[in-house]
């Protein structure tokens, strides 16, 4: 597999990059036309899917006109994917524009790092929608527009298309403060091994993208209510440039890899989880993870040191009669 890259050829062919008003999503909306793919670019905010739109196409001040890319396409569908009846709406204004995606990004996501305690309501319901429906919504109505469209044909005619679902490095090692959103991605990767089943017979191939930190405007924003003590766990995870973590999911994509991890620790991580996942250097994960579920354990219990210590400044600074000793 590492030696060939012929597994992923987007040149001549159409993405629905979903979630790609900025972030990865934009970024992969860019590599891809530059390869001579059409792109449609989905999110709610129109005025910033217009910039990416520009971007794309160079448009920009300062900036050349890509007109090598004679073939190639780059356009945009406002929608809220976590709503179906709108994405139902988005996917036949798709197809009537003759638009029908050999390629489906489903790169929506937003994290709310805080301690459980601290969530409110809204945050835990917004997890779902935005982590795990904004697929699984993408998905189950492109699937049932694309069976509407094709009429009496045989599944195996259906032509080759690929669903490439964004989940994270915490759906194989959920950890404190994630409690928004780690689970959400955990169901996305059970989800991904369920339509890898169902929807193999019409010819689908479906990939899971496990990344670690990467710089966004997401990431960005998150960084603003993260607990300290989900900083230090997640250090070993250096956020790269969202651009380089793009350039990395597209080389692996080429190489024929399902099952797509960023940097290394995602990779290791991963190991206490494989199950029927696709295999990433197999024969290596089967001997590292001896060592790793060796490891987990000792590890996990300097990571629950971390936490209690941690709970117990807080309830120090809180408790108004240490507050008294200390002064
Ligand atoms: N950044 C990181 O460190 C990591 C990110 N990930 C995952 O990778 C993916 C991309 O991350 P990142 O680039 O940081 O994300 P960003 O938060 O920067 O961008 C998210 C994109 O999703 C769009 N979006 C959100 N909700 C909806 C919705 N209901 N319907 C349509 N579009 C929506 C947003 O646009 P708009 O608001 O205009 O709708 C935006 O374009 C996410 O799934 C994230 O969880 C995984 C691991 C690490
Ligand atoms: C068994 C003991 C091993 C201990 C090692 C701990 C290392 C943890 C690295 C976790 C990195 C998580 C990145 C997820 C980013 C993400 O999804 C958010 N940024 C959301 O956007």
């Amino acid at each position: 597999m590492w030696f060939s890259r012929s597994h992923f050829q987007p040149a001549g062919k159409t993405a629905l990059i979903v979630g790609a008003s900025q972030g990865v999503g934009a970024d992969l909306a860019l590599r891809l036309y530059e390869q001579n793919c059409s792109v449609v670019l989905v999110a709610r905010t129109e005025s910033k899917l217009q910039a990416q739109v520009a971007r794309i196409q160079g448009n920009l001040e300062n900036q050349t006109p890509r007109s090598d890319l004679v073939n190639a396409t780059a356009s945009y569908e406002v929608c809220d994917v976590a709503n179906y009846s709108a994405c139902e709406q988005m996917w036949q204004c798709l197809l009537q524009k003759g638009n029908d995606p050999d390629f489906i990004f489903c790169c929506a996501g937003l994290s709310i790092p805080k301690l459980f305690g601290d969530l409110s309501g809204a945050e835990i319901s917004s997890g779902i929608n935005t982590n795990y429906l904004t697929a699984a919504n993408t998905v189950h109505a492109g699937h049932k527009a694309i069976l509407e469209k094709n009429g009496q044909i045989t599944p195996a005619e259906y032509k080759p298309r690929h669903i490439v679902l964004f989940s994270s490095t915490v759906a194989s090692f959920p950890f404190i403060g994630y409690a928004q959103y780690a689970p959400c991605k955990a169901a996305l990767s059970s989800l991904s091994i369920i339509l890898r089943q169902e929807l193999v017979s019409y010819n689908y191939r479906v990939s899971c993208v496990y990344p670690g930190n990467f710089e966004s405007e997401g990431y960005t924003e998150e960084q603003k209510t993260k607990p300290e003590i989900t900083k230090k766990i997640e250090g070993a995870s250096v956020a790269i440039p969202s651009l380089q973590c793009c350039d990395i999911v597209l080389d692996r994509l080429a190489k024929g890899y399902d099952s797509i991890y960023t940097d290394f620790i995602g990779w290791v991580l991963a190991l206490s989880v494989l199950g029927v996942t696709p295999r990433c250097w197999g024969l290596f994960q089967i001997i590292v993870s001896l060592v790793f579920l060796i490891v987990a354990p000792v590890a996990n219990s300097f990571i629950y040191m971390d936490i209690k210590a941690s709970f117990k400044g807080t309830g120090e600074k809180k408790d108004p009669a240490n507050q008294k000793k200390e002064e």
